[in-house]
C-alpha cells in the first residue's frame, strides 16, 4: 500500500469497527470510500482487516450481533469486493457461511468502545419496541449523554448518581467505567427492562448490590472498594414514587436520557423532578441533566414550559465537540441542566 493509502485505510477501519460493533444502520457505513479504496488496491488486505475489525472482532465473537445484521453486512462487503475484483475472497464466503448456519436469538449484542480502551457491551432486544416498552434498546440520547459525561467526569466523580429511565443501561455503564462515581442507581419502571438491565450490569463485570431503598437489604451490602462504584437497580415509576423514597437514594446528581418522547412522559418527568428538588443532601438539591433527541419541537417546548410552571430553572448545556459513538449524524441532540 502507498503511504497515503494506508493512512486513509486506517481511518476507514475504526469507522467500520465502531459502526459494526454498535450495529448501526448499514447505510451509515462509509461504503463509497471503501469502494474507492478497493479500486486503488490490488490485494485483499483491506477487506481482511475489515473482517477482523467487525465479524471476527473478539467482542463480536464473544457477544454476537443479530444474525440478520451480520448476514446483511457480509453480503454488502461481498458485493463491494465483487464490484471491483473478479477473484472471490474465500474468507468472506466462509464468514457468511458461518453466519448462515446460526439461528437468530431474540436478544442480540451491541458493543461500544470507550476512549479508555475499555468497552460496554449490552444485550438488547432485536426489536425497537417490544413488551410494550422502548427501554429494551439503546437510544441516541443515551450515547450523547455518555459522551458528555466522559468529557465532564468531575460532574460524577465521588458522587451518588441516580438515573431515571435507564433502559438498556449504556449511559450508566459508561459513567461507572470512566467517571468514578461513588454510587450509581440505575432505575426504570418496566420489569423486562429491569431484568435486562441487571443482566447488562453483570455482563460488564460490575457487581450488583441490593436496592438501597429495599427494607430487606443487609447493612453489609454497603461495603465497597474505592475502585468501583456501589451499583444498584431500583424499580422506580415516576408516577408513583414518593419524595421520601427518592430522598432515600441520597442522590448528588440525577440524569436521564431520551425520556421526553410523548406529552405524558414529559408531565410525569417534571413531577418527579419537582419531588427530587425536595431531596436535600448537605442542604443541597441534586444537580440534574436531561438529554434528548429533538424529534418533535413541541414536546421539547412542553418540557421547558412545564419546568417554568413548576418554578424549576434550566439552561442548555453547550454541545460537546468530541464524537465518540456512532449515532445518527443529522439528528439534533440536547442536554438541559436543570436547577432543582
Ligand atoms: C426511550 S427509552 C430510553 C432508555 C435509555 N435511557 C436510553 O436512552 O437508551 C425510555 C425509558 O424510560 C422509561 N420510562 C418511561 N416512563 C417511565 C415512568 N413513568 N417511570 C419510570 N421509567 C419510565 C421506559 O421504561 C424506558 O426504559
Amino acid at each position: 500500500m502507498a503511504p497515503e493509502e494506508s493512512t486513509e485505510a486506517v481511518s476507514l477501519l475504526p469507522s467500520f469497527e465502531r459502526r459494526f460493533l454498535a450495529t448501526r444502520a448499514l447505510r451509515s457505513f462509509p461504503w463509497q470510500s471503501l469502494e474507492e479504496k478497493l479500486r486503488d488496491s490490488s490485494g485483499p488486505e483491506l477487506l481482511l482487516d475489515i473482517l477482523q475489525k467487525t465479524v471476527k472482532h473478539p467482542l463480536c465473537v464473544k457477544h454476537p450481533p443479530s444474525v440478520k445484521y451480520a448476514r446483511c453486512f457480509l453480503s454488502e462487503l461481498i458485493r463491494k469486493h465483487e464490484a471491483v475484483h473478479t477473484e472471490p475472497l474465500d474468507e468472506l464466503y466462509e464468514a457468511l457461511a458461518e453466519v448462515l448456519m446460526t439461528t437468530e436469538p431474540t436478544q442480540c449484542h451491541r458493543s461500544y468502545l470507550l476512549p479508555s480502551g475499555d468497552s460496554v457491551t449490552l444485550s438488547e432486544s432485536t426489536a425497537i419496541i417490544s413488551h410494550g416498552t422502548t427501554g429494551l434498546v439503546t437510544w441516541d440520547a443515551a450515547l450523547y449523554l455518555a459522551e458528555w459525561a466522559m468529557q465532564n467526569p468531575a460532574a460524577f466523580a465521588h458522587r451518588t448518581v441516580l438515573e431515571l429511565g435507564s433502559g438498556a443501561g449504556l449511559t450508566g455503564l459508561a459513567i461507572c467505567k470512566t467517571c468514578h462515581p461513588s454510587a450509581y442507581i440505575f432505575s426504570d419502571c418496566h420489569s423486562c427492562v429491569l431484568e435486562q438491565l441487571r443482566g447488562n450490569i453483570l455482563l460488564n463485570g460490575l457487581s450488583l448490590e441490593a436496592d438501597v431503598t429495599d427494607p430487606a437489604r443487609h447493612p453489609e451490602h454497603n461495603t465497597c472498594n474505592s475502585e468501583s462504584p456501589r451499583v444498584t437497580v431500583a424499580q422506580l415509576d415516576w408516577d408513583v414514587v414518593t419524595a421520601p423514597q427518592l430522598a432515600a437514594f441520597q442522590p448528588d446528581v440525577v440524569i436521564a436520557a431520551d425520556v421526553l418522547y410523548c406529552p405524558e412522559t414529559v408531565l410525569s418527568l417534571v413531577r418527579v423532578l419537582q419531588r427530587l428538588s425536595a431531596c436535600l443532601k448537605n442542604q443541597q438539591a441534586p444537580d440534574a441533566y436531561i438529554a434528548f433527541t429533538v424529534r418533535n419541537p413541541e414536546t421539547c417546548q412542553l418540557f421547558t414550559s412545564e419546568l417554568g410552571i413548576a418554578g424549576i430553572p434550566w439552561e442548555a448545556v453547550p454541545h460537546h465537540d468530541q464524537k465518540l459513538f456512532p449515532y445518527e449524524e443529522h439528528s439534533e441532540m440536547a442536554i438541559l441542566k436543570v436547577t432543582l
